[in-house]
């Protein structure tokens, strides 16, 4: 039986815009502007914390660690207290994750977003349903592209790595899942600095219909 672990920011949702909001508002009480959202998209994929360490580095700012503690706790309460306000899902995510359901795929998402906005998100968006199991960054004490992040994902599915797929936006997906032997397909359309056909992964996808067609491809080539 196929599992896939998908990512989640920039994979199956469009998150950057709330999370552009959010860090305007932490940064505001210092007085401080965010960088611009077309920044921020190229920010994203190591975790609430760097994408904060990455923003104040942008806007000149150095912080204490114990500063940056503050804040980003201050940003987690503010995100998860309303991790969907324009969030929205990639055109044909649903219809894509019924199909792969109804050939008997086990579903997982693999995230460096912590855990509660990540599963208040999934539900907000009307699709934890699928899901065997969801991984947050904060979850363990490791997180992508350490290995193990994707294989406590695949324990918790109850999914060997040997039928895995990995499907994300980034070079840390690709270099999560290469290091467990998993294929992997990036879309296209996500938050990455280097575009996903450059990173080499196994297939690229413009969209989520696409998707079914490029993991029988990666199947057979397996
Ligand atoms: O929140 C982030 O920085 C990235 O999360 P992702 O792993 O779902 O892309
Ligand atoms: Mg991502």
């Amino acid at each position: 039986m196929q599992a896939i672990i998908f990512d989640l920011d920039g994979t199956l949702v469009e998150t950057a815009p709330d999370l552009h909001l959010v860090l305007s508002e932490v940064m505001q009480t210092l007085g401080l502007s965010a960088p611009p959202l077309s920044a921020v998209r190229g920010m994203i994929g190591d975790g609430a914390r760097a994408l904060l360490d990455r923003a104040l580095a942008a806007a000149g700012q150095e912080r204490t660690s114990q500063e940056i503690d503050h804040l980003y706790a201050e940003f987690i309460d503010r995100y998860t207290s309303e991790p969907c306000r324009t969030s929205h899902l990639y055109d044909g995510v649903t219809t894509a994750l019924e199909e792969v359901r109804a050939q008997g795929a086990k579903l997982g998402v693999c995230t460096n977003k912590p855990q509660r906005p990540s599963e208040l998100l999934l539900e907000a968006l009307n699709i934890s349903q699928f899901f065997d199991a969801v991984v947050g960054g904060d979850a363990l004490d490791i997180r992508k592209p350490h290995p193990g992040h994707l294989q406590t994902t695949l324990d918790r599915m109850g999914a060997d790595r040997c039928d895995a797929v990995m499907v994300g936006d980034s070079q840390n997906d690709l270099l999560t899942a290469r290091a467990l032997g998993v294929p992997c397909i990036l879309v296209s359309f996500g938050y990455t600095s280097v575009p996903a056909r450059e990173l080499g992964p196994d297939r690229v996808i413009d969209g989520f219909g696409e998707l079914c067609q490029a993991l029988g491809e990666v199947r057979s080539s397996a």
